[in-house]
């Protein structure tokens, strides 16, 4: 059976590796493209925005005149509008699968109270790579234990808004479970000036942005004599797009509830 797919942000970057992603999943159709009603790409061809050539989905302004056109809705666009897109959503039982990252912790518990009406997923990092190193992260921080210090780096493009990321923040969940930590007593995001020697409860963040770094995450894990780093590299879009596609696939079968990438990847 054909999925039907809406992207939501469908002109940015995430979303034009969306276009492509769902273009190319022979299981699923792109049905509807949104995009803020201010935009001057209303109307514009989705495929032709994307670089594919036209597939004659127009970009619509309101996703309510397009509700009942798809089956999931994948949105990576910014905390606000993914927001009032999971109200509607909600409102007409429609998955959704997220990846706008940024949100804060009301804004979480506003998501959350939605999955009783419907399915959604929600994941900072959709590449099974790094859903791949959050498990090999709980692992390496029960073995390391409390003797060493955490230190989480990540490096993203200059256009990115949010910092830390929300894959490093992910990360830094995973490791503080882990070790019986509260992440939001524990973190320390950034150091300047006479800081004192490092507490080893700390989990210290530090956030690089440049160029078109696509997304670089590496935990390091330091003793005295030794130390484990566990490091992602993305060097494509293609990698989230293509996990949120599997995702979308995954949650059209699934019953409302509230769940993320490792659920999709049967990780936990
Ligand atoms: N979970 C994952 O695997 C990944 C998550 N992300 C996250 O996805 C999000 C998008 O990233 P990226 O594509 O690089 O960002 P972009 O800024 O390139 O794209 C976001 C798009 O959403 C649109 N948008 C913003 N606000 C609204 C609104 N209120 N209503 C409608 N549309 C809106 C933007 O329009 P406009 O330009 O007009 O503001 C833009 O077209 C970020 O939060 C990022 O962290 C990114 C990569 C992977
Ligand atoms: O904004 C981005 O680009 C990315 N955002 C996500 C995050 O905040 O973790 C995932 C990925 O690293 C790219």
């Amino acid at each position: 059976m054909t999925i039907k797919i809406a992207i939501s942000g469908a002109s940015g970057r995430m979303g034009k590796a969306l276009i492509e992603a769902v273009s190319a999943n022979d299981d699923t159709q792109l049905s509807a493209a949104i995009e803020r009603p201010e935009s001057t790409l209303i109307g514009a061809d989705a495929g032709e925005l994307a670089g594919i050539g036209k597939l004659g989905v127009a970009l619509s302004g309101d996703l309510a005149a397009v509700i009942d056109q798809f089956d999931v809705l994948i949105d990576f666009s910014a905390p606000a509008a993914t927001l009032n897109n999971a109200k509607l959503c909600a409102e007409h039982g429609k998955g959704l699968v997220i990846g706008t990252t940024g949100f804060t912790d009301e804004q979480k518990a506003e998501l959350e109270a939605r999955t009783k009406s419907t399915a959604l997923c929600i994941a900072a990092n959709y590449s099974t790579g790094v859903n791949l190193c959050l498990k090999l992260l709980d692992m390496a921080a029960r073995v390391m234990g409390d003797d060493v210090d955490v230190e989480i780096y990540e490096a993203h493009h200059r256009h990115k808004v949010d910092a830390p990321s929300g894959t490093a923040l992910r990360m830094g969940e995973v490791v503080a479970n882990a070790l019986g930590r509260d992440l939001s007593k524990t973190a320390v995001y950034g150091r300047e000036g006479q800081t004192g020697a490092r507490d080893r409860d700390t989990i210290g963040f530090a956030t690089v942005r440049g160029g078109d770094v696509v997304g670089d995450h590496t935990v390091m894990f330091m003793a005295d004599g030794e130390r484990v780093e566990i490091t992602h590299k993305a060097s494509s879009r293609q990698s989230f797009a293509r996990g949120a596609v599997r995702a979308a696939l995954w949650l059209a079968q699934q019953k409302p509830g509230l769940y993320d990438m490792q659920d999709v990847l049967d990780l936990h």
